[in-house]
């Protein structure tokens, strides 16, 4: 899907028909995948997150959005296990989740990329998307090192998927390149492929189109839709270009000062007072 037909995604009932008209199966929001109750983080004397609920459904872009110290990034660390809140319970894919290690959360299907790309910059871009694979490996390191049977089968699929998703985000020229040495719209490329590796169930993105020109960010928002549709991954990110969110986004949760003041489709977030007057820099004393 282009950037100019992603224009119409905010608006579900025409983008289901304009895929029924091209014969494609309309892209199904489902049921709840994740759900944040009462959710309430602390660092100290600061209240990074105070009592926020929100869920996000199968197959949806869900945006969080805010003002700066709004508590984004703060909720996506709580999400992928980096910050255990002190209140709230958090719920997945129909269990309630107890304290678990990023790794294990890794494990239940949740990948993310970051806003400061964290990739290894010496690395190849295939490698690094390699690294994405990881948690799903199955042999251990001694039969890795020997090269043994089921270890050869393992590598030779984890091979194919990776190539997989090189060709999906087009940048087969760049396979062998250090991540260091490439542009930092590509290095964003080559993030979210990382992430993709994992074979994500919900994908965390945090702002990224961060840094990016225009072409570099109609580039992303494609690929992101991309993934959304041909894979149905969930997706939930943290954004700062307004017209992106609009424009990709099923359902959008405002935070600002750590509190919710919004929550719905792009069309009724815009239309919020409290959001308008967050954006505005209105008082809230
Ligand atoms: N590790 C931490 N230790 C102490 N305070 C923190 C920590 N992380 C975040 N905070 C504080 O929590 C509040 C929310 O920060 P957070 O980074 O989640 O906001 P944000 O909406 O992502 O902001 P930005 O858009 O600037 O990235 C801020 O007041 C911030 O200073």
């Amino acid at each position: 899907m282009s950037i100019h037909a992603a224009e119409a995604a905010s608006d579900d009932v025409a983008y289901a028909s304009q895929e029924e008209a091209h014969g494609i199966e309309p892209r199904r929001i489902g049921g709840t995948v994740m759900e944040m109750k009462n959710i309430t983080l602390r660092f100290g004397g600061v209240t990074a997150i105070k009592d926020i609920s929100f869920d996000i459904k199968e197959h949806e872009i869900r945006a969080i959005i805010g003002p700066n110290g709004a508590g984004k990034s703060s909720m996506l660390n709580v999400i992928n296990g980096f910050y255990h809140p002190q209140e709230g319970e958090i719920w997945f894919r129909g269990a309630k989740r107890g304290p678990m290690k990023p790794y294990e959360i890794a494990q239940q299907g949740i990948a993310r990329t970051f806003q400061n790309i964290a990739l290894f910059k010496g690395m190849t871009t295939l490698d690094n998307i390699m690294t994405g694979r990881m948690t799903m490996m199955k042999t251990n390191f001694w039969q890795q090192a020997m090269w043994w049977g089921s270890a050869q089968r393992e590598e030779v699929e984890h091979r194919r998927r990776v190539e997989e998703i090189i060709d999906f985000l087009e940048i087969q020229a760049i396979r062998k390149t250090p991540v260091g040495r490439l542009p930092y719209g590509l290095q964003k490329r080559v993030e979210l492929g990382r992430a993709l590796a994992a074979e994500p169930k919900l994908l965390l993105l945090d702002e990224p189109m961060a840094g990016m020109n225009v072409e570099e960010k109609e580039d992303m928002c494609r690929f992101i839709l991309d993934v959304n549709d041909e894979f149905g991954t969930t997706i939930a990110l943290i954004e700062h270009d307004m017209g992106v969110v609009m424009d990709i986004a099923d359902r959008v949760v405002v935070l600002d000062y750590g509190r919710k003041i919004g929550d719905g489709t792009p069309e009724e977030v815009r239309a919020n007072q409290d959001v308008i007057d967050a954006y505005l820099g209105v008082s809230h004393d």
